[in-house]
């Protein structure tokens, strides 16, 4: 099997923005209207190379005097709990913790199950103030990931399409996060599984998502390609996700 594509440029090129940059906007800066395409617009230094794909990574996103204690009062938050998923008809618990945060009272479909979403605590709030105003877009759903260790992890997938941008921010440990095309069904089984294999590895996107970063997933990046967060065993340390969602 070739070896996986990686992206250097990407991680590269965010190592050197991390020194420069300072991400609070002056208050005078556009990304306070918002945009009018539905899109995130304005940062397209921190685009993703792919193709079909509107994908950015933005190293240093929020500020390190916003992320002091944020971890600990994310982690501390009562609503954490592990879904259980019925795969093959078999009742598994998962091993990431999500914790569910909606603007109005509701219940979100996940993986096959539901869960509650809570109102917006302040401390949460206080951060989905900053990413609407420096994205310059409204988001009404949070979900969390919790990643205990480099033992949890999310597999391949896509999210649903109702959710036009997706806004992850990344506290905590480092974790790969890795983008494979999706392919048409009839790309699969049989001699065109070993195909689909090939291109899939030949095609995959690799980057690190580092504390304060955020990732921005939108347009039909959903449609095209899968994503995941695979198990890292020699990453000791938490992470969170933010995933800000628009419904
Ligand atoms: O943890 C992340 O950054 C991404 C998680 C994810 O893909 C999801 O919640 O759909
Ligand atoms: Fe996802």
């Amino acid at each position: 099997m070739p070896p996986k594509r990686k992206a250097p440029p990407v991680t590269a090129s965010r190592k050197r923005a991390r020194a420069s940059s300072s991400l609070s906007p002056p208050p005078s800066e556009p990304a306070e209207q918002p945009s009018p395409e539905g899109r995130v617009t304005g940062f397209d230094q921190f685009r993703v190379p792919l193709l079909e794909g509107d994908v950015l990574y933005i190293p240093d996103f929020l500020p390190p005097a916003d992320a002091e204690g944020l971890y600990a009062a994310l982690a501390a938050l009562p609503d954490w709990h592990h879904p259980t998923l019925r795969i093959y008809n078999r009742a598994v618990q998962q091993s990431r913790a999500v914790a569910v945060y909606a603007s109005s009272p509701r219940t979100i479909k996940y993986s096959g199950t539901e869960i509650r979403a809570h109102a917006f605590p302040p401390v949460l709030e206080r951060v989905r103030r900053t990413v609407e105003a420096r994205l310059a877009q409204r988001f009404d759903v949070c979900m969390l990931n919790r990643y205990d260790d480099g033992g949890v992890y999310i597999g391949r997938h896509s999210d649903t399409c109702e959710n036009l941008i997706i806004a992850s921010l990344s506290l905590g440990a480092a974790r790969s996060f890795v983008m494979t095309p999706r392919m048409p069904p009839r790309a699969a089984g049989g001699e065109g599984e070993e195909r689909r294999r090939e291109l899939e590895a030949r095609e995959t996107v690799r980057f690190t998502m580092q504390d304060r970063s955020l990732v921005v997933m939108q347009g039909k990046t959903q449609d095209y390609w899968k994503h995941e967060i695979p198990k890292e065993r020699r990453v000791k340390e938490g992470r969170i996700s933010l995933t800000f969602r628009q419904t």
